[in-house]
């Protein structure tokens, strides 16, 4: 797992690791790494042209040592002094040391214009707000050069903690991040800014308290779906219930049994006026246009997706919900439940509410740009599992942990998609898994069967369902139709 840690939390790491240490010992790690990431992205230093915007701060700081090291390899490295009186001291001399040249902000437009890499170190984990003035512009000329874009720790604009962006941020091709990967750079607009991942460690890890949001690596999801051995028969692996889809409109319910079927092939109940469709489409469920407890036992619910919002869809909803099982509330179900939410607080069993941000604002306030902030406070108030979808799902439990997903594709903002992630987390909660769990597994298989589908052009979302069993194999680390190491 992919711990993500606060500011707050890398601060308290760092003290112990500054007092101990000797003074400038820790930037000159992280600057040792930040260099070691420009010079393979350079391929060579020498005659390469680089430019630093340096803020007031340490984030200034490690790009001023970062850049004197790659003038001693030979780069001609220029600093743009955003605060000349406030650069920090040890890092400009040693720059200056090195042979860098400075520059005031009005004179850097033509070196941004032809630089092979622009390194931002305006600001870091001590930023607030939006960008001020004369950073706001240098970032949107050096954007509009040719240059490979590096944030330092952070892309500057971006908040660390949340992902918010209020204005201008540094639209970074690589950040070099240091001791611990935080929260905004994979969560919210600031995923947008981040470009490609590179953690720097500082030897903060032994001092980090363990992660209450973390991301979950495929090892991390393929240990949470497990195969089924020889004990298993098809009742043992976990059977769900499905409520989806209408008469007239069977597709929600033909797709969400589709993706059940295909994460844990044990057993998948259905139950809906969709049964036609679903019967003809899918003749391994188990099918009845009866009510939720004419289907047969099941060990976990999904109920909503296309199921409509009438008085009939308001009682089956009202039936699944009383019942003593792990139920996801998805689509019409999560519109009727924002007019009722005592019938989720009352429930002791686990459940899982699947908003998109439309969805979520009906239970009484915006997402913002707090994603985390929102599913959490959401899931705190309702005593649920809160799995919100959009820029990097987000899943957050009641008791405060957290997850945002790693996987996906844009193509996956197409209709249906939503039905199939409620299908595959059914079927992992009717496996067993805790519902936090569930859902963090489901929205990484979920990315994991778009990104499949999507290799082969525009996706729809039956192409997800299609692409479920070789995203799982990939998942676990196997490759398309081969077979697990039997071992010895
Ligand atoms: N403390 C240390 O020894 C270490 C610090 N490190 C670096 O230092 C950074 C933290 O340093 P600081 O605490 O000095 O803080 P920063 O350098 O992140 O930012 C503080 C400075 O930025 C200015 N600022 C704040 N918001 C701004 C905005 N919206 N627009 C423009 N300027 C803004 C402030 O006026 C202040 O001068 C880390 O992100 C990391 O890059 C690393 O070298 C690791 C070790
Ligand atoms: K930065």
């Amino acid at each position: 797992m992919i711990g993500l840690h606060t500011v707050a939390e890398v601060r308290a790491a760092e003290a112990p690791l500054l007092a101990a240490l000797p003074e400038g010992a820790l930037m000159q790690r992280a600057a040792t790494g930040l260099a070691t990431v420009c010079l393979r992205l350079l391929g060579q230093a020498y005659g390469s042209r680089v430019v630093l915007l340096v803020g007031a701060g340490g984030n200034g700081g490690d790009a001023l040592h970062a850049g004197a090291r790659l003038a001693s390899r030979g780069a001609r490295v220029t600093a743009v002094l955003l605060d000349p009186e406030r650069a920090h001291p040890a890092g400009l001399a040693a720059f200056r040391r090195a042979g860098g040249r400075t520059l005031a902000p009005e004179a850097a437009g033509p070196a941004l214009d032809r630089a092979d890499l622009v390194l931002d170190g305006i600001v870091g984990i001590g930023g607030s707000g939006s960008l001020r003035a004369p950073a706001a512009a240098l970032v949107q000329r050096a954007a509009a050069g040719p240059a490979l874009m590096v944030a330092v720790d952070v892309p500057s604009g971006v908040d660390a903690d949340t992902g918010a962006v209020e204005g201008a941020a540094f639209p970074a091709t690589q950040t070099v991040t240091f001791g611990a990967v935080k929260p905004g750079l994979v969560v919210g607009a600031g995923r947008g800014y981040t470009g490609e991942l590179h953690l720097v460690d500082i030897g903060l890890a032994e001092h980090l308290p363990a992660a209450s949001t973390s991301q979950l690596t495929d090892a991390d999801a393929a240990a949470r779906l497990p195969l089924p051995d020889a004990d298993d028969d098809k009742y043992s692996q976990g059977v769900v219930g499905v409520v989806a889809g209408s008469a007239i409109y069977p597709g929600a319910g033909v797709l969400c049994t589709g993706a059940a079927l295909r994460t844990r092939p044990g057993l998948v109940r259905y139950a809906g006026t969709a049964a036609d469709g679903v019967r003809s489409a899918w003749p391994e469920a188990i099918v009845t246009d009866g009510r939720p407890g004419d289907a047969g036992r099941v060990q976990a619910w999904v109920v909503g997706p296309g199921m409509g919002t009438d008085d009939d869809a308001r009682s089956v909803l009202a039936e699944v919900l009383a019942t003593d099982l792990p139920v996801l509330v998805d689509a019409d179900a999560l519109t009727m439940l924002a007019r009722e939410p005592q019938l989720v607080r009352r429930r002791a069993a686990p459940t899982v509410l699947t908003p998109h941000e439309r969805e979520f604002a009906r239970f009484g306030s915006e997402v913002g740009a707090d994603r985390l902030g929102a599913a959490r406070a959401l899931a705190a108030d309702l005593g649920a599992v809160v799995l919100l979808k959009g820029e990097a799902t987000v899943v957050a439990d009641p008791a405060g942990t957290a997850f945002v997903n790693g996987t996906g594709t844009p193509w996956l903002a197409t209709a249906g998609t939503g039905d199939v992630l409620s299908g595959i987390a059914g079927a992992l909660l009717a496996g067993g898994l805790p519902a936090g769990e569930a859902a963090a597994v489901a929205a990484h298989v979920h990315g994991r069967a778009g990104q499949a589908a999507a290799a082969a052009g525009p996706l729809l979302a039956g192409d997800l369902v299609r692409h479920l069993p070789e995203a799982i194999s990939r998942v676990r680390g196997q490759r398309p139709g081969g077979l697990p190491d039997s071992g010895p």
